[in-house]
């Protein structure tokens, strides 16, 4: 990595003298280095490759005697076998990539994954802003594959015709034009397509990948996995908006759709957004990165305190599922209190008592605040724990930038509560509330637990400063 760097660097002055100097500098840095003995577990092969080819062809050197030229290009290509091979040797004691066939598919099956982790994400918000625009109960019925949307005003009349039937119109939108029934169907119309979208921008590529042989069977079966969630995730959600095409118990509640589907449907889509993002992260970094000995110890430390934070984070996103299923966001709208008192003395009023917890206005707020809160202290205790562990730097600034995201998510949530749920706030709570989740998942994944053929070949470094950082 010390070569691979310096040559960058001498790439980029291009300064004959420079080169000169550099050259030897760099020569001689080689053959005193410990780098070939060190170990360098995810080693862009390709990248070792490309530079040793720009470096030997480099016009800059043509100039150069030539055989400082082909000392400095021989030794780098045999450190690039010894990288290399040191990768495979990782590869066969124990680390285990889930893609085969190299950097190039590495790469590939990276970038489309993160993209359908980007995917999920948007339609996770576009969900959000389609229930807190009331567009979701705008279409009566569901099919698979979708269809076209109505096309002529004929079309549209009659669809309407089918909505004036459900309770939601005849409760809350009676007298609605067929102008502003178009823009709730679209709004729903667009968040079934893009979920739609999303089946196939996951499943073609991933058919292309089996039959370029990329994937391991590991990674196919974790992927089936995730493809049967998705393709439940879309039944999961005509089952949710079912419920809020049926007629509400008694004439004085608001039909909407069941707070514990609401719940399932969001929970869900955030399981397949982590599983895919892991994966992908899984996919382009197949070893921890690590560094010294000392930071392994430092990484381990950090997940055991990083675990439960992100169980909380996800339990409070969870709750918050419970707030908005329950329109439970419209009450209380005063913070710290609520209302007048700490504590509303109605918060077991319904029986049986596990009922509160899911459908108890009061109660459902409560938990989500003190989750909340729970979630802010847990992170930063998190924080301040770290900064006497000694950890690889990156880890370091990725628990600053959690902490800084949680705190944002928990003015957004206040802002949010305060100004009444305005779609606007109310949705970047909700797209917090995954990035926070992001965070997390990044920062678990960065302090897994290293393969044994990493832990034995950092222990066998005498000194760890010599070994260097990814
Ligand atoms: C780390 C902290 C928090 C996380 C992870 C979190 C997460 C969530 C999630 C996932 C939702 C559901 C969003 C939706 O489906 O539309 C939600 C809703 C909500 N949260 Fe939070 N939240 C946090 C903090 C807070 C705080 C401190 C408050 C205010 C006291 C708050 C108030 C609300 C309200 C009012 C809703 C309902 C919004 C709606 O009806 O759309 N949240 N939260």
């Amino acid at each position: 990595m010390f070569a691979v760097s310096r040559l960058g660097s001498l790439l980029r002055r291009c300064n004959r003298t420079t080169i000169v100097s550099e050259l030897k500098g760099f020569s001689r840095a080689y053959n005193e280095s410990s780098l070939q003995s060190s170990s360098r577990f995810s080693v862009p092969e390709h990248c070792d490759r490309c530079l040793i080819s720009r470096f030997s062809s480099f016009q800059a050197f043509k100039s150069l005697p030539k055989n400082l030229v082909d000392h400095t290009t021989r030794k780098m290509s045999t450190t690039a076998a010894v990288l290399n091979s040191t990768v495979v040797e990782a590869a066969n004691s124990g680390l285990k990539l889930l893609v085969t066939k190299g950097p190039h598919a590495q790469k590939a099956v990276g970038i489309w994954l993160f993209g359908c982790a980007a995917w999920v994400f948007s339609l996770v918000v576009l969900g959000g802003i389609t229930r807190l625009t009331r567009s979701g109960l705008s279409m009566t019925d569901w099919k698979f594959t979708g269809g076209l949307p109505p096309l002529t005003q004929e079309e549209w009349v009659q669809e309407f015709e089918k909505y004036q039937q459900s309770p939601e119109y005849k409760r809350i939108n009676k007298g609605m034009s067929v102008e502003d029934f178009k823009f709730i169907y679209w709004m729903e119309y667009a968040h079934r397509m893009w979920g739609r979208g999303l089946g196939l921008v996951f499943s073609f590529p991933f058919a292309y990948f089996i039959a370029k042989g990329y994937i391991t069977r590991q990674l196919g079966l974790r992927l089936s996995a995730l493809f049967a969630l998705g393709a439940g995730q879309g039944l999961i959600g005509w089952w949710m908006v079912k419920s809020g095409l049926e007629e509400p118990r008694s004439e004085w509640v608001q039909p909407r759709v069941s707070p514990y589907r609401l719940a399932t449907h969001l929970t869900s889509a955030f399981v397949i957004y982590c599983g895919i993002l892991w994966t992908a992260l899984s996919v382009v970094m197949p070893e921890a990165p690590s560094g010294a000995l000392n930071w392994v110890h430092g990484a381990t430390k950090i997940r055991r305190l990083a675990l439960p934070a992100s169980f909380i984070v996800g339990l409070t996103a969870v709750s918050g599922a419970y707030v908005a299923g329950n329109d439970a966001g419209h009450a209380y709208n005063t913070f710290p209190k609520m209302g007048d008192v700490w504590i509303p003395d109605d918060i077991f009023s319904m029986e049986p008592l596990i009922r509160n917890f899911f459908e108890n206005t009061s109660l459902v707020q409560l938990n989500h605040r003190i989750l909340a809160m729970t979630t802010l202290s847990a992170i930063g205790a998190l924080w301040f724990a770290s900064r006497r562990i000694e950890v690889h730097p990156a880890v370091q600034s990725l628990i600053g930038a959690t902490l800084g995201m949680a705190a944002l998510q928990v003015t957004l949530g206040l802002s949010t509560l305060l100004m009444y749920v305005p779609t606007s706030l109310a949705s970047a709570h909700q797209a917090g509330a995954l990035t926070l989740l992001t965070f997390m998942l990044l920062l678990v994944h960065t302090v897994r637990k290293p393969s044994p053929a990493l832990l034995k070949s950092l222990a066998s470094v005498s000194k760890p400063s010599t070994v260097k950082v990814l």
